[in-house]
C-alpha cells in the first residue's frame, strides 16, 4: 500500500486494502464540535506533526457514508492552493469506537472514518471572540485579500463553497487564512443549468437570492457571505443576525432596500418573491448606517452586497478593488501577532463554562452560603463586545507587494449568468466504494453565534405576514412551508446551519 509522505499528497494511488488507521495518530485535544462531527488536534506517532482530524458523524446515516463527506473529499482533492486548507488523507478505525468511559459507540457502521488536515490555530470567529481582540485595518486588509484570493482560486474550478462564515476561515499562526470546511460545497460547470438547493449557507450568511428561492445561482452566493464577514470584521459584530429565513430577509430589506425589477431585473420571476415582496418602498441605507467606514472600504462593500447576484462584484474584481492598494496597506500575514489556539468551540465552551460559575454563584448567593465561598476569586468575564472603532494594529508592516491580480485582467466582472450543474448525487460511490480511500490534493465580541442572540438591528418587520415568528425554523406564515427542500429551518445546530447539510442520496437538489 502507497501512503502518501508526509504532507503530501496522495491523490491517485489509492490503497487496495484499506488506508491507514487512525491510532497512527494520538489525539490531543477536541477543538470543533459540527453538524459534520468532531474535529480534533492530533499528533501524528511517526514524525510528531500535528495534524487536525476530523470525524465523520455517522451516527445518522441510515444511507451509508455521508454525501456532504464524500462531496468533501472529492472537492478538496481537486484543489491546492495556500488559501484553500489541505487535506492530506483519509485515515479509518477499523474496530467499533469507544466511547471516554471505554464504552462502544453505538453507530451502524462499526468503525470510524477521519480525515486528516493541516493543522491552524485559529477560526476567525473563535479568534475575534478572544477578549480584547482587536483587529487592525492592515490586518482584515490582510484577511480579505487572503479570503478573496481563496474563493478566486475555488470560483475559477468552479467549485462554490456555499458555507463561507467566520468559523470555516482557519487562521494559522504565520498569519494565514485558509477556507474549510467544504461539506456544502459543489462543483458547478458552467455551461450546466441543474437546479441547485437554496437550504445552503449559514443563515445570516445567506444571499437575499437562497432566501427568495432561487433555485439557479453561481459564485455571487459566495460573494454575499464575503460581504457579510467583511462588514463584521469593521463593524465588530455580525450585521445581518436574522431570526429565522423571514426575519433575515427583513433585515437584509431594510439595510440593502427592497428589490424590484428596476433594481433586480427578473426578481419578481423568483418562486418566494410574492410572498416576501415588501409592503412599502425600502430606501437602501447601508451608506448610513456605516457612514463611519473608510469610504474605499465602504465602495467595496456596496458590490459585495447588491441585491442582483448578477451584479454582484466577483472575487477577481474584489481583489483589484482599490480598497487593498490604498493606505494602510493590507499588512505582511507574518507580521500579524502570533496568539494562543482559539477556535470558536474552545470560545464557546469557555463561556458556557463562565455561565455556569456565574448561575452557580449567583445560587450560592441567593442561598447565601457560609463564607467559604466568597472567598472563590471573581468569575473572569471573556469576550468584551468589539467596539465599531478600528485602531492600527500594534505591529501594521506595511505589505509592499500589490494584491494579486487575478488571471484575466481588471475588467470589471460581474456574476451576469446563473450556473449548474446537471448529475446528481448518484453519481457518488456508495460506501463500501470510499471505505479506505486515501483522500488528497488537492470586533465582534459576540462570538459564538447564540442562536436568536441578539436583538434585531434594523427597524420593524416588513414582512407581510408580520416577520419572524417563532425560533430557528419556517417562522412566517407566509414563508412556504413543505417547498421542495422540506425539513428544518436555519436555527438547526449551535451554528444556524444553513439547510441541507446531509442530503440523501437521491434528492433532486443539491
Ligand atoms: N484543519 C483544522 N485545523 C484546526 N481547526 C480546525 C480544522 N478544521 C476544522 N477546525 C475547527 O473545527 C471547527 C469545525 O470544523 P468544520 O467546520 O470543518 O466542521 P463541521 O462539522 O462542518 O462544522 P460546522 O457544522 O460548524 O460547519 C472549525 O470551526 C474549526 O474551529
Amino acid at each position: 500500500m502507497a501512503i502518501a509522505a508526509l504532507g503530501q499528497l496522495n491523490t491517485n494511488e489509492l490503497p487496495s486494502h484499506g488506508s491507514r488507521s487512525v491510532d497512527c495518530f494520538e489525539k490531543l485535544e477536541q477543538i470543533g464540535e459540527g453538524t459534520y462531527g468532531q474535529v480534533y488536534m492530533a499528533r501524528e506517532k511517526g514524525t510528531g506533526e500535528i495534524v487536525a482530524l476530523k470525524k465523520i458523524r455517522m451516527e445518522n446515516e441510515r444511507e451509508g457514508f455521508p454525501i456532504t463527506a464524500i462531496r468533501e473529499i472529492k472537492i478538496l482533492k481537486r484543489l491546492n492552493h495556500e488559501n484553500v486548507i489541505k487535506l492530506k488523507e483519509v485515515v479509518t478505525s477499523p474496530e467499533p469506537e469507544k466511547d471516554e468511559q471505554g464504552r462502544p459507540e453505538g453507530n451502524k457502521y462499526k468503525g470510524g472514518i477521519y480525515m486528516v488536515f493541516e493543522y491552524m490555530d485559529h477560526d476567525l470567529t473563535g479568534l475575534a471572540d478572544r477578549p480584547g481582540m482587536r483587529f487592525s485595518i492592515p490586518q482584515i486588509k490582510c484577511y480579505m485579500r487572503q479570503l478573496l484570493t481563496g474563493l478566486h482560486y475555488c470560483h475559477i474550478y468552479q467549485v462554490l463553497h456555499r458555507d463561507i462564515k467566520g468559523s470555516n476561515l482557519l487562521i494559522d499562526n504565520e498569519g494565514n487564512l485558509k477556507l474549510a470546511d467544504f461539506g456544502l460545497a459543489r462543483l458547478v460547470a458552467k455551461d450546466q443549468n441543474a437546479n441547485l438547493t437554496n437550504r445552503v449557507i449559514t443563515l445570516w450568511y445567506r444571499p437575499p437570492e437562497l432566501l427568495l428561492g432561487a433555485t439557479k445561482y453561481g459564485p455571487a452566493v459566495d460573494m454575499w457571505s464575503v460581504g457579510c464577514i467583511f462588514a463584521e470584521l469593521l463593524q465588530g459584530k455580525p450585521i445581518l443576525p436574522g431570526k429565522d429565513e423571514p426575519d433575515q430577509l427583513n433585515k437584509i430589506f431594510e439595510l440593502c432596500g427592497a428589490p424590484d425589477d428596476t433594481n433586480w431585473p427578473g426578481v419578481s420571476k423568483i418562486p418566494w418573491y410574492n410572498n416576501f415582496k415588501p409592503t412599502r418602498p425600502i430606501k437602501r441605507r447601508l451608506k448610513d448606517v456605516f457612514r463611519h467606514f473608510d469610504p474605499l472600504a465602504l465602495e467595496l462593500l456596496e458590490r459585495m452586497l447588491t441585491l442582483d447576484p448578477s451584479q454582484r462584484i466577483s472575487a477577481r474584481d474584489a481583489l483589484v478593488a482599490e480598497y487593498f492598494w490604498a493606505d494602510p496597506k493590507p499588512c505582511d500575514p507574518k507580521s500579524l501577532p502570533k496568539y494562543e489556539s482559539s477556535h470558536e468551540f474552545q470560545t464557546k465552551k469557555k463561556r458556557q463554562q463562565q455561565r455556569q460559575q456565574q448561575g452557580e454563584a449567583a445560587k450560592r448567593q441567593r442561598l447565601q452560603l457560609p463564607s467559604q465561598h466568597s472567598r472563590l476569586p471573581p468569575i473572569q468575564q471573556s469576550g468584551q463586545p468589539h467596539t465599531a472603532q478600528i485602531r492600527p494594529g500594534p505591529n501594521p508592516l506595511m505589505h509592499g507587494s500589490q494584491p494579486p491580480v487575478p488571471a484575466g485582467g481588471a475588467q470589471v466582472h460581474h456574476y451576469g449568468k446563473h450556473h449548474g450543474q446537471s448529475g446528481g448525487p448518484n453519481r457518488y460511490p456508495s460506501s463500501r466504494g470510499c471505505q479506505g480511500s486515501s483522500a488528497v490534493g488537492g470586533g465582534y465580541g459576540i462570538g459564538p453565534y447564540p442562536p436568536q442572540g441578539r436583538a434585531p438591528s434594523y427597524g420593524s418587520s416588513v414582512m407581510p405576514g408580520g416577520g419572524p415568528r417563532g425560533q430557528g425554523g419556517w417562522g412566517a406564515s407566509n414563508y412556504p412551508q413543505g417547498g421542495p427542500y422540506g425539513g428544518s429551518g436555519p436555527g438547526r445546530g449551535l451554528n444556524m446551519k444553513g439547510g441541507n447539510r446531509n442530503p440523501q442520496y437521491g434528492g433532486s437538489q443539491i
